[in-house]
């Protein structure tokens, strides 16, 4: 399922974390590329010892921790620091389904990635091509979005990003390793945790409210793993 947050970051937020990334010093994105990524991978990427970088990532992970959209689609057990690249003068990146593994910087802890996310950080009008297309059980989505916005998406999925050709766009990129692996598991859990907040919005004391939330989490129990 692909879900999107929107203002996970408010514009004013976006274009100062913009300006401050615009400012650093831009790697060679096939540095961190896999094999195959290599061939298709022509973007920049900032160094995960970049200093403005860690610290946009340390926001962004903040505004993650509050956004209750985030939590109750991702149902997330570890997220990776965000990464950041740039895309400009016709570069891309191909086709590809991301890594199934990533090591956690300092802690050496294993991450499995089950959710991929991008936020983007360009207004979608600053910048001409770069949708992020993924292929799902539906067929190709093309996702562009304004600053602040992000897009959660399953890490199996089949996606590229289509060439700026002209403009520049800024984004971040992470990984998170879910309570629950499962991209169909986590769907069924995601609808019924918007149910029971319509029921309980409706009336805060529905039994029906009630018996649908202990549904919730003793399935969520069955189907987690810490
Ligand atoms: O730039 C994006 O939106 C996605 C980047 C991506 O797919 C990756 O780095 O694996
Ligand atoms: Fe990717």
């Amino acid at each position: 399922m692909l879900l999107q947050i929107p203002a996970l970051l408010s514009v004013t937020e976006a274009a100062r974390c913009r300006a401050l990334l615009e400012q650093q010093e831009w790697q060679d994105g096939r540095l961190t590329a896999g094999h195959i990524a290599q061939h298709v991978k022509t973007n920049q990427q900032l160094p995960r010892d970049n200093v403005a970088a860690q610290q946009v990532g340390q926001l962004i992970l903040e505004k993650l921790a509050q956004n209750p959209l985030f939590m109750s689609v991702a149902l997330p057990l570890k997220v990776l620091p965000p990464l950041f690249n740039r895309y400009a003068g016709g570069t891309t990146y191909g086709d590809h389904i991301d890594n199934a593994i990533f090591t956690m910087p300092h802690t050496g802890d294993k991450v499995r990635s089950d959710v991929s996310t991008t936020v983007f950080l360009s207004d979608a009008d600053a910048y001409e091509g770069g949708e992020l297309v993924i292929s799902d059980t539906y067929g190709e989505q093309r996702v562009k979005l304004n600053a602040g916005d992000a897009i959660v998406y399953p890490a199996t999925s089949l996606h590229r990003v289509e060439p700026v050709t002209a403009g520049t766009r800024i984004g971040a990129f992470f990984w998170t390793q879910s309570l629950v692996a499962s991209n169909e598991q986590r769907q069924i859990l995601y609808d019924l945790d918007v149910a029971i907040q319509q029921v309980l919005q409706a009336d805060a004391k529905s039994e029906a409210g009630r018996r649908l939330s202990g549904v919730y989490h003793n399935l969520l129990r069955q189907w987690s793993h810490t």
